[in-house]
């Protein structure tokens, strides 16, 4: 299990996400209404991901698939070249809204997965306490999520994720409920996490200016049915910090996503 201090010896080889013609229809009020439109795509071990696109065009139903929370209607979601059928301790989930058990403390619910996996208790202490360390929150394991702050819960859940070593972060919107200030900070800081531990990462967001800024790799998807309009490289030099909005490549990778969603948003509206 990689802690963060391990982060010389950290691999990447594992985490290779491959979607196969992945369509998802739900059904509702009698209908079946076609959410996912034959979506291929290929993530690769370590690389961060996002899937970015107008409300509603099925990014969270992409990422319930990868997680096995959701069945395809059709089509194969592959991890590690294993198909998934149902949710596993190789992926992890960090959900927008805190999720934390309001009956544990920070460091129980940080250590809950481990627990569960059997892990030592001298073991779980030495890893809950190291991750715990990293994010700032070391001093706040006694408390109670509801003694917390937005961005600290944000935080622990992001640990209690990485904590069991998943080699695939799913991540719904994780900062969309945060002030301006402390969401910044949170990329900043998942960043540093994701540099060290290399899971791959696959991050849901309708906001541009974080998927530029997180990513190797930008999905941009469209809709009616959700399908993939755009596979963006995103090749600014990290590490990266907030002096890199205002560089002129982010700035332009900005606008050219800006205007693809735009055209997208538009035309479900009917008025172009
Ligand atoms: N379990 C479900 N049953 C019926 N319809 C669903 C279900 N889950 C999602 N949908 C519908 O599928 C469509 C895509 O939803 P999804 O949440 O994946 O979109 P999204 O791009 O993540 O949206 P947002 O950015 O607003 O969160 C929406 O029209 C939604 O209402």
């Amino acid at each position: 299990m990689a802690t963060l201090a391990d982060k010389n010896s950290v691999r990447s080889l594992k985490g290779f996400v491959e979607i196969e013609n992945l369509s998802v229809c739900f059904k509702r009020k009698g209908h079946t209404v076609q959410v996912l439109d034959s979506i291929n795509l290929q993530i690769h071990p370590g690389e961060f991901a996002c899937l970015l696109g107008p409300s509603g065009c099925g990014k969270s139903t992409i990422l319930n698939a990868i997680a096995g929370f959701i069945k395809p209607t059709s089509g194969c979601i592959f991890v590690d070249k294993k198909q998934v059928t149902t949710p596993g301790a190789d992926r992890g989930f960090v959900f927008q809204q805190y999720s934390l058990l309001p009956w544990k403390t920070t460091f129980e619910n940080v250590e809950f997965g481990l627990k569960i996996q059997g892990v030592p208790k001298s073991k779980r202490q030495e890893l809950v306490n190291d991750f715990l360390n990293q994010v700032g929150l070391y001093k706040h394991r006694h408390s109670y999520p509801h003694q917390l702050s937005g961005g600290m819960q944000q935080r622990a859940s992001i640990i209690r994720a990485l904590v069991n070593s998943p080699s695939v972060l799913l991540m719904d919107e994780p900062f969309a409920a945060l002030d301006a200030q402390t969401r910044q900070m949170m990329r900043e800081l998942l960043l540093t996490i994701w540099s060290h531990l290399k899971p791959t990462v696959i991050f849901v967001t309708h906001d541009i200016e974080e998927a530029v800024f997180l990513s190797d790799r930008i999905f941009v998807m469209g809709f009616h049915p959700g399908n993939i309009k755009a596979n963006i490289d995103v090749s600014l030099e990290r590490p990266r910090h907030t002096d890199c909005l205002l560089s002129p490549e982010f700035v332009k990778l900005n606008r050219q996503i800006f205007e693809l969603i735009r055209e997208e948003t538009l035309k479900s509206m009917e008025l172009n």
